[in-house]
């Protein structure tokens, strides 16, 4: 096997805006301050709503989409900027996959993650061994000869996946390359994201609107919202501590979380003048993840919990709990001081009657 080696670049975002000026003369102002350092050799992922801004800020770093203001740099070279020879030199060093792939139908497998080598000028002679490697390391060399149409989803990101390493990249951009596929799938194609990761140490932005992504791969996630970063970090601390409503409102989408319905309608932001039950989130993070606590706030101190939702997840090999629990509103504030004592996170979400 020929050595497809490469390292990471950094990606730099430095102050950034874009406005578009739509037909009809009026101006979106689609990013406004965006200032992000993304380190290389990371997974980050970039989660928003649609309409965010995600894929202008993703196209801005192999330059498909320059800022109105700011700078984005790769590698610290300016994108931005760039323009001839010096910005086909920064777009070989960023490949990108797509959520609907971007294959030619005309072409073999092999045809199309040749497609960039045929196009950078390589020698037929030196393609051949490197398609062969490419499409061994995405684990198609069974399909090699067989033409998009005949391949699954999954198989299809995978050709995408290697199309997209062809020319040795220090960045891989993804453009919510997993939304199109199914669960099963989505996890294959991510865990060979992240060997990918592992064994080239090349940079990975991603863009999705899945916190479940984010928490399959991301090892730093930025939430963005109305153009804007709202949140940025670490993934397990986003995920553990979020501080911002439309980070807590993408948790609540990921499995376990949610408030069954019967609660959800009835919960109000207001405690009943009498009686009545507080509803909370309790985070367990690291070394308190596993601990019984909830069992401790009834046995010791006589408070009885009521469990409504909940998991235990892992980010990395870190687990991290949420429970959705009610208790009464007269002891509640007495339990959420235990719990915070004893290294837990507390929300309250409401009451109900
Ligand atoms: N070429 C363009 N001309 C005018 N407005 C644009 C253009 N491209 C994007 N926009 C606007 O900029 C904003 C951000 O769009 P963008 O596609 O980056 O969002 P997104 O988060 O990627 O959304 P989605 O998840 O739906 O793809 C939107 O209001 C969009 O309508």
């Amino acid at each position: 096997m020929t050595d497809i080696t490469t390292e990471g670049a950094s990606i730099a975002f430095d102050k950034v805006g874009k406005a578009f000026t739509k037909a009809g003369g009026a101006t979106v102002n689609a990013l406004e301050g965006i200032s992000l350092d993304v380190a290389p050799g990371s997974i980050t992922g970039i989660i928003g709503r649609s309409g965010a801004g995600k894929s202008t800020l993703l196209r801005m770093v192999n330059g498909l989409e320059r800022p109105t203001t700011g700078n984005v740099l790769v590698g610290g070279e300016d994108v931005s900027t760039a323009k001839g020879g010096k910005l086909r030199a920064i777009r070989r060093d960023v490949g990108m996959i797509f959520q609907h792939f971007n294959l030619l139908s005309s072409r073999t497998v092999a045809g199309n993650i040749a497609l960039p080598l045929e196009v950078a000028g390589m020698p037929s002679a030196q393609i051949k061994p490197r398609v062969a490697d490419l499409i061994d390391r995405v684990g198609l060399s069974a399909q090699a000869g067989r033409y998009p149409a005949e391949l699954s989803g999954g198989q299809k990101q995978r050709i995408g996946i290697a199309r997209a390493l062809a020319t040795g990249p220090k960045v891989l951009l993804s453009d919510e390359a997993t939304s199109a596929l199914d669960p099963e799938t989505t996890q294959t194609v991510l865990s060979l994201l992240k060997d990918i990761n592992r064994d080239l140490g090349l940079t990975i932005l991603l863009i999705t609107h899945e916190m479940a992504v984010v928490r399959d791969i991301a090892s730093h996630v930025a939430v963005i919202d109305a153009g804007q970063i709202v949140e940025h970090g670490a993934t397990y601390d986003i995920f553990t501590a979020p501080q911002h409503a439309t980070t807590r409102s993408f948790l609540s989408g990921v499995t376990g979380v949610t408030l069954p319905a019967f609660v959800k309608e009835r919960l109000t932001q207001t405690a009943p003048a009498t009686g009545g039950e507080e509803v909370i989130r309790v985070t367990f993070a690291g070394a308190h993840a596993t601990d019984p606590m909830l069992a401790r706030l009834t046995q010791d101190m006589g408070i009885p919990v009521n469990i409504l939702a909940g998991a235990v997840e892992e980010i990395g090999t870190r687990p991290f709990g949420n429970l959705l629990v009610s208790l009464p509103v007269a002891q509640a504030a007495q339990a959420r001081a235990f719990l915070e004592q004893h290294g837990l996170l507390t929300e309250v979400l409401g009451y109900v009657g």
